[in-house]
C-alpha cells in the first residue's frame, strides 16, 4: 500500500527577474501557493503518516518565514518559480522524511513541480 498526504500553503512575496526581457524585470509581487506532498504509511498507533500541524509548522519555519512578505531577491539572484522551488526542496528534503513532491504556483495559472527522481 502506498499513501500520500499533502498540505497547502499561501504566502506573498516581492521579486524581480534580473535576466527577463519584460515587465517581470521590474519589482512586483505574487500571492504564491505551495503544495508539499509526503509519501508514507499511517503509523498503526496514531493512524497518521505525519501530523498535518507538524508539517505546517516545519515548512513555515524552514522556508516560508523567509519568503512571506519579503523580497526574494534579498537571498536569491534570480527568483523564478523554478529556482525558488529548488531552493525550497534543498532546505526541506534533509529534514522532512518522506518528502515526495513540491508544487509551487506563482499565479493561479502558472505552476512548477519538483519531485524525487
Ligand atoms: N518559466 C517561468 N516563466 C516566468 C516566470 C517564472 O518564474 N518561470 N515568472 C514570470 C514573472 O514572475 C511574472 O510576474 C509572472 O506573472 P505574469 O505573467 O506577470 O502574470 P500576472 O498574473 O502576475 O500578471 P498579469 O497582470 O495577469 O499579466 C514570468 N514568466
Ligand atoms: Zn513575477
Amino acid at each position: 500500500m502506498a499513501m500520500e498526504l499533502s498540505v497547502d500553503f499561501h504566502f506573498s512575496s516581492a521579486h524581480r527577474l534580473p535576466y527577463y526581457n519584460g515587465p517581470c524585470f521590474r519589482l512586483h509581487g505574487h500571492n504564491y501557493k505551495l503544495q508539499v506532498t509526503l509519501q508514507g504509511l499511517p503509523n498503526p498507533k496514531d493512524g497518521m503518516i505525519r501530523d498535518f500541524d507538524e508539517i505546517r509548522a516545519h515548512v513555515w519555519e524552514s522556508v516560508l518565514t523567509q519568503c512571506d512578505h519579503h523580497n526574494l531577491n534579498d537571498f536569491m539572484d534570480n527568483p523564478t518559480a523554478e529556482n525558488l522551488i529548488v531552493w525550497m526542496w534543498e532546505k526541506l528534503k534533509p529534514q522532512l522524511e518522506g518528502l515526495k513532491e513540491l508544487r509551487l504556483w506563482e499565479t493561479p495559472e502558472y505552476c512548477v513541480s519538483y519531485r524525487e527522481a
